[in-house]
C-alpha cells in the first residue's frame, strides 16, 4: 500500500488554470467549475479558509465574443479579458450561491508585495474576507498588467501570482490545479515514456530542464511557471501540489493524503 502525506492545511490556496475552466473548443467546462465550488465550499463547513486563485478571463472572454484565436496584440487581449473576467465572476458567483458560499474579487498585480503599503492593504484584505469565511477569488489584474516583457505574446502568469499570494497570507499549502496528471520528469505530450514524479523536494536547473513549452492552446504558463511557483513555495517553507483539474473535488482526496499529482514539499 502507498503511504499516505502529512499535510498541514488550515489555509490554503487553490489554483486552477484555463486548461481546467474552458473546454478545448473555448467553451465553458461547466462540470469542472460545478465541482469546483462544491469542494471549495465544502472546505469552508468544514472550517478551512480557502483562496481560489482563477485564471480563465481570456479564455472565457474568447468564448463568449465567439473568436477562436487569441489575438497577439496586448490591448485586445486586456478588452477580451475585461469581458470574460465578468462573465467568469458571474459563473462563480451563481454556482457558489447554490451552497451559501459567499465571494469576493480581488485583481492583483505581482509587484503588489513589493510596496509596503500596498502589501498591507492586500493583507488586510485577505485576512478580513477570510475571517468572514468568504472565498476571495483572485485573477491577474490584466487591465494594468502589461509591463512584462513577455507580455507580447502573453500575459504573465496566474502560477507566480498564486505562490506570491500563499506566501503572503501565510498559506500551509498551494494546491495547483492543470490538464495533466502532474510534473513528469520531461513533457508527456511529447515523449510517451514521461514519468510523473509523486515528490519534489528541491528544484534546480536540471528539474526545469525536463519543462517542455507552453501546453494547451489558452494557457499560457506551461510547466515553467508552475516549477517557478514551486520553488517559492519551498523557500518560503511550504508546501505545493500540482495535480489534475478534471475533478477538482481530487481536492478532497490529496487533503486526506492520497499520494495523487506532484507534492513539492522540503525534506523532513
Ligand atoms: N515536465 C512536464 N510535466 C507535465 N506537463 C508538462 C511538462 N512540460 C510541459 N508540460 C506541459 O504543461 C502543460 C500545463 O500548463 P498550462 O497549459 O499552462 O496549464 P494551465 O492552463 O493549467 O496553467 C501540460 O499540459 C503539458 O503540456
Ligand atoms: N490572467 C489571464 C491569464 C492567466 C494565466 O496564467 O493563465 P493559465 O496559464 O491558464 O493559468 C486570464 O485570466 O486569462
Amino acid at each position: 500500500m502507498v503511504e499516505k502525506r502529512h499535510l498541514r492545511s488550515e489555509r490554503l490556496v487553490v489554483k486552477v488554470g484555463t486548461s481546467t475552466l474552458t473546454h478545448p473548443n473555448g467553451k465553458l467546462n461547466l462540470q469542472a467549475i460545478d465541482q469546483l465550488c462544491y469542494t471549495l465550499s465544502g472546505l469552508v463547513n468544514e472550517g478551512k479558509q480557502v483562496v481560489l486563485v482563477s485564471s480563465g478571463a481570456i479564455g472565457v472572454g474568447l468564448g463568449l465574443m465567439g473568436i477562436d484565436e487569441r489575438p497577439s496584440s496586448i490591448p485586445q487581449q486586456q478588452a477580451i479579458a475585461a469581458v470574460g473576467q465578468t462573465q467568469l465572476m458571474t459563473v462563480y458567483q451563481q454556482r457558489f450561491a447554490i451552497y451559501g458560499q459567499k465571494i469576493g474579487q480581488i485583481l492583483l498585480t505581482h509587484d503588489v508585495v513589493d510596496y509596503p503599503i500596498s502589501h498591507q492593504n492586500v493583507l488586510n484584505t485577505f485576512e478580513n474576507l477570510l475571517q468572514l469565511n468568504v472565498i476571495p477569488i483572485v485573477n491577474e489584474n490584466d487591465t494594468v498588467a502589461v509591463d512584462e516583457l513577455d507580455h507580447h505574446t502573453k500575459f504573465g502568469d496566474n502560477d507566480q501570482l498564486s505562490a506570491i499570494v500563499a506566501t503572503t497570507i501565510d498559506a500551509d499549502l498551494l494546491i495547483m490545479l492543470s490538464d495533466i496528471d502532474g510534473f513528469f520528469d520531461k513533457n508527456p505530450r511529447k515523449f510517451a515514456d514521461a514519468v510523473l514524479k509523486s515528490k519534489i523536494n528541491h528544484i534546480d536547473e536540471q528539474t526545469f530542464e525536463g519543462a517542455g513549452g507552453q501546453g494547451t492552446k489558452l494557457g499560457t504558463g506551461g510547466m515553467t511557471t508552475k516549477l517557478k511557483a514551486a520553488q517559492k513555495m519551498l523557500n518560503a517553507g511550504k508546501s505545493m501540489i500540482l495535480a489534475n483539474g478534471e475533478n477538482p473535488s481530487i481536492i478532497f482526496k490529496l487533503l486526506q493524503g492520497d499520494p495523487l499529482g506532484t507534492l513539492f514539499q522540503t525534506q523532513k
